[in-house]
């Protein structure tokens, strides 16, 4: 055995989203949940990487920037993360009712579509960042107007991109997925895990 010499930092995710609470605990250190209040509004013109890079790292900032007013710990490291979903040109967030999920659910039916999850790691001491993500394709079945109804009336899809979640019962819209699952859930862990070596951190 090597003597462990690795840093153990607590980590602080810049996150309302439970499913992201759910998968950073499998990197089994110290987290506190802070939501942060960054805006998600970009330029139109922006690439998808440029959407998710950008908002994680916004979104890990902003709290970066709150933390300042309490006593920052030093080796705290804020982690932001952002998730849309790409149909060839269209670009998805959230729906912003069930008419908006019912399309989007329409658009995505018997397609593939891509997942891009971005992920951004500050340290509270000094900011440095360091930013990256993943994409990971997903294929939904032929969906009828009726699966979609019933659907959307499960109120599942309002507070996810692209109008559904793969983890819950969006799993019985999908038909097959290549690439890492955890990227369409919301947090890509084992990409956290390879940013968090940046800082000299190293989760099992
Ligand atoms: C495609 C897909 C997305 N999602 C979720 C992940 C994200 O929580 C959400 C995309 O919205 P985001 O803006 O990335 O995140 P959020 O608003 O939920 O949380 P925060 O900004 O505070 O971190 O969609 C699923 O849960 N399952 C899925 O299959």
């Amino acid at each position: 055995m090597s003597s462990d010499k690795s840093i153990k930092p607590e980590l602080v995710l810049a996150s309302s989203s439970p499913r992201r609470k759910e998968l950073i605990a499998l990197l089994g250190l110290p987290v506190t949940v802070m939501p942060s209040g960054a805006s998600e509004e970009t330029p139109e013109d922006w690439t998808p990487r440029q959407i998710v890079e950008e908002l994680s790292l916004r979104k890990a900032l902003a709290v970066q920037q709150e933390m300042k007013a309490d006593i920052p710990s030093d080796s705290s490291i804020i982690i932001g993360s952002d998730t849309i979903v790409v149909l060839d040109d269209v670009i998805m967030g959230k729906p912003r009712d069930e008419q908006d999920a019912f399309h989007m659910l329409s658009q995505l039916s018997g397609k593939a579509h891509e997942v891009y999850t971005g992920v951004s790691c500050v340290r509270a001491s000094d900011s440095r960042s360091v930013t990256s993500h993943r994409v990971t394709k997903v294929r939904m079945r032929p969906l009828s107007e009726a699966q979609i109804s019933r659907y959307v009336a499960t109120g599942e899809p309002m507070d996810k991109a692209g109008a559904y979640g793969i983890q819950e019962i969006g799993a019985l819209l999908v038909e097959a997925i290549e690439g890492d699952y955890f990227n369409v859930v919301g947090l890509p862990v084992s990409l956290v895990a390879i940013l968090l070596e940046q800082f000299e951190v190293t989760v099992p």
